[in-house]
């Protein structure tokens, strides 16, 4: 599962360009929402999906590295000042799943499941999407997750956007 977010420049277009890199390995794309930036508040709204992907050739660290190389491909400039400042597009690795169950790694370069998906709605709505009963290894089910604070305050303050498609349909 990958999140992807935006909150710069033709903040649609970059999640689409990062869904058509991911295309040989795409699952299921979530639905696009518009999210009150989180952790630094002084910057604009962002457009946050997630995806599922598979590969079974493709380790953890596969993953993170595909994420880096399409967020440098959308012009992402990170400022060393501002942790969680606005971005072209942000692809977070939020858990991966091996042959004999979820991969845990507390590695500060790619820990996983990623170390603050329990606490950001902007990921855990979309991925409730795709999958009703699902759990974040380690935190339990994404609709206990959404229910409980800090999550629902903030769910409440993210909007489903239908009007914006990342795949045009059909
Ligand atoms: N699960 C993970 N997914 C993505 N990056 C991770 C993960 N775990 C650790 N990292 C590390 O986090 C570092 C910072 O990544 P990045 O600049 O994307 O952070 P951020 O997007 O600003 O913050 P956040 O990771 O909270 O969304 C990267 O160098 C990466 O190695
Ligand atoms: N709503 C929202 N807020 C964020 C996001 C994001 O994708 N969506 N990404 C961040 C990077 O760490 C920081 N804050």
């Amino acid at each position: 599962m990958l999140s992807l977010g935006s909150n710069l420049g033709d903040r649609l277009a970059h999640l689409r360009a990062a869904v058509a890199a991911l295309r040989p390995a795409l699952v299921a794309v979530s639905g696009v929402y518009e999210t009150p930036p989180w952790g630094d508040p002084d910057q604009p709204s962002y457009l946050n999906a997630v995806v599922v992907v598979e590969d079974e050739a493709a380790t953890a660290r596969d993953w993170l590295r595909r994420a880096n190389k399409i967020e440098n491909t959308e012009g992402r400039v990170r400022d060393p000042e501002r942790r969680f400042g606005p971005r072209t597009l942000d692809v977070d690795v939020i858990t991966v799943t091996a042959a004999d169950g979820p991969v845990l790694s507390t590695d500060p370069e790619l820990t996983l499941p990623h170390p603050r998906a329990h606490l950001r709605a902007f990921v855990l709505r979309p991925w409730a999407d795709l999958e009703p009963a699902g759990e974040l290894p380690g935190h339990g089910r994404l609709a206990d997750l959404l229910r409980a604070e800090p999550v629902a305050t903030d769910v409440a303050a993210v909007r489903a956007r239908p009007d914006l498609r990342i795949q045009s349909a059909g």
